[in-house]
């Protein structure tokens, strides 16, 4: 049976700066369930997006403590061997693919994960016979075409394939004054639905998607591997230049002051925020033209495609494949301190004692938990300052999971839905208490009548729960710039200011999303590899080409 599936957006209007803006994203994930009898699944999201002046505080190296810094001592250190090339701290998607395309590579990787099963954020949990996927549910990167779906690539690397049903409208927008877009999957009838709409905007909408579908192109036509390997990085630009030097302009803006070169109504500007908050928590202003670019297109070109059994079936399969190359994962496995030696990262230490050591350590821990939790101290690199300038931790969400009767969604609905509602801040903060009723409330009020006596599960999810079960700082959902950003210039990539130490993940280039992330894992994964002997690597030119990007990313 078609379980039918939707996710919502309810928020409050976009307000540029230190106001409160919340809003709720409910996705009834296309979740696989075993008990035939039941009908269909429903997870809601609702975010509180909290922006304020003064809203964040930046940790000074004099309130780091150095007690959790684990020096080995160097009489000690002699004779320990690094088993492994690497070790990655987590399995979320990062993790898993900057894992798996070391282990292809010939690296011998051992991922610790603090959970049971993989998948951080891409993960899932059963209850009542239900699988719902815990966050990730809309799956760019996961087509049979191009270059850029890196989900499929990564999964076949190592020898793995997953069933797909493609979405045939991304997102269902319901915005204030009835304005109500479908984002078709044919680029064609979403540009016809969104001019209908704004016929009078009609040569803007047109420029504004045209310069996302150059970028899209010019992405589309690169081999994808690590921006900070030089010999990589020049072969590019000497076989593609034209697409690279595309990108290079691109590079520092963001989407909000193109769409703002195109179009005027205050109406579709706003519909365009809605559009980038999706791909970056944050309006368009905020929001690296790139990565919106990459979103925009990329859903009409290959499309949005969910995995049958569930996207923590991502997870798995990469998971399989690491250890059929003769890697290893361990679960249980809660790393608390990332151990130096003169410096340099060397291995891990865990909550029950047990010590691992490799050639390079990769976190796919969040940057402020690798360098506020596993790695404190004196060594607080200055790279990671400068990024805590710039971006801060998006505020967590709250996630309703529930069972309802396959009744209540009608034949053809769309797998998500999002809804903005023109509350002012005060009245919605009043109605906090209660959101989770509400949420339920409004969708049954706005798309499915008779939801509330059709739930048959529900379970609500805080930022507390993501903290506890995904391990990331205050639930975080990830970074979003502090204020308007210079695009992804300031988005570092996979070195660190330590020797040996490798971040993967949303904190690094290109950011949030599980698409972004799986790039990441590419990129890390090809930098280690030069680093350990794998691939190609020129100390010149990676001394100069590191300076440069580390310069590059103090203008943003
Ligand atoms: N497309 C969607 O609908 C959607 C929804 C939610 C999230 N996402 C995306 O998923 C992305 C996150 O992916 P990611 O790869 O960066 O990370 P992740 O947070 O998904 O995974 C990190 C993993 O590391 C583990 N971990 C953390 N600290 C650890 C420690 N000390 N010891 C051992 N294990 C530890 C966690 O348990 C987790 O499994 C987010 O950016 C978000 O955009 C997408
Ligand atoms: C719908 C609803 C209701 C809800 C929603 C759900 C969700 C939340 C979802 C989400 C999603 C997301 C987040 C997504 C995202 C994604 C992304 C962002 C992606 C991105 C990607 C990007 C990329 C791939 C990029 C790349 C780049 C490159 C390659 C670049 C290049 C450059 C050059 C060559 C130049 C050079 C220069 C220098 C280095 C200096």
């Amino acid at each position: 049976m078609n379980l039918g599936c939707f996710q919502t957006i309810l928020l409050n209007k976009f307000i540029p700066r230190h106001v409160e803006t919340k809003f709720l994203s409910c996705n009834p994930s296309k979740s696989s369930h075993s008990n035939g009898k039941k009908a269909g699944s429903v997870k809601l999201k609702y975010f509180q997006v909290i922006q304020r002046k003064k809203g964040f505080t930046l940790r000074s190296k004099s309130m780091l403590s150095v007690d959790s810094v684990v020096e080995i001592d160097r009489k000690e250190g002699i004779g320990r061997e690094s088993k492994y090339d690497a070790i990655v701290i987590g399995s979320g998607i990062g993790g898993l693919v900057a894992a798996t395309q070391l282990a292809v590579k010939g690296a011998k990787v051992l991922v610790v994960e603090k959970y049971v099963i993989p998948g951080g954020s891409s993960g899932y949990y059963q209850r009542d016979g239900y699988t719902f996927d815990v966050g990730s549910s809309v799956m760019f990167g996961f087509s049979d075409k191009g270059n850029l779906n890196l989900i499929t690539q990564a999964l076949a690397a190592v020898g793995r394939e997953m069933e797909v049903i493609p979405d045939p409208t991304t997102v269902h927008f319901h915005l204030p004054n009835n304005l109500s877009v479908r984002v078709h999957k044919e680029y064609s009838e979403f540009i016809k639905e969104l001019t209908s709409r704004f016929p009078h905007e009609k040569e803007g909408i047109l420029k504004f998607y045209g310069e996302c579908w150059k970028i899209f192109n010019a992405l589309n036509s690169l081999q994808l591997k690590s921006l900070e390997e030089p010999i990589y990085l020049f072969g590019q630009f000497f076989q593609k230049p034209l697409e690279c030097l595309t990108l290079a302009y691109y590079l520092p803006q963001n989407a909000g002051d193109i769409a703002r070169k195109y179009m005027k109504d205050p109406q579709l500007l706003s519909f365009i925020d809605a559009e980038c908050f999706i791909v970056s928590t944050v309006n368009a202003l905020r929001t690296p033209m790139i990565n919106a670019g990459m979103v925009l297109c990329d859903r009409h070109f290959g499309g949005i495609n969910y995995p049958v059994g569930g996207v923590g079936g991502i997870a798995q399969s990469l998971a399989e494949g690491l250890i059929d190359q003769g890697s290893e994962i361990l679960y249980r496995a809660n790393v608390t301190n990332i151990i130096l030696d003169q410096g340099k990262a060397v291995g891990v230490r865990l909550s029950d004692g047990r010590e691992f050591f490799a050639r390079t350590i990769i976190s796919n821990a969040t940057r402020w938990d690798t360098f506020g939790k596993l790695l404190k101290g004196e060594n607080f690199p200055k790279e990671e300052e400068n990024f805590q300038k710039v971006y801060v931790k998006a505020p967590s969400f709250l996630s309703i999971h529930m069972g309802v009767k396959a009744d209540v969604l009608p034949p053809d609905t769309d797998c998500h839905h999002f809804v903005l509602e023109g509350l002012p801040p005060k009245e919605y903060e009043a109605k906090k208490e209660q959101i989770a009723e509400e949420i339920v409330g409004r969708l049954e009020k706005k798309l499915f009548p008779g939801l509330k006596s059709s739930i048959v599960f529900k379970e609500v999810g805080t930022p507390k729960t993501h903290r506890r079960f995904l391990a990331r700082d205050m639930g975080t959902y990830g970074p979003m710039p502090r204020k308007i950003p210079k695009g992804l210039l300031g988005m570092p990539f996979n070195t660190t200011g330590i020797s040996g130490l490798y971040c993967v993940g949303d904190s690094c280039f290109p950011g949030q999303g599980v698409i972004a992330v799986a790039f990441s894992g590419v990129m890390c994964a090809h930098r280690v590899a030069a680093d350990i002997g794998l691939e190609k690597k020129s100390l010149i030119l990676d001394t100069a080409l590191l300076r440069l990007l580390g310069w590059l990313r103090t203008l943003a």
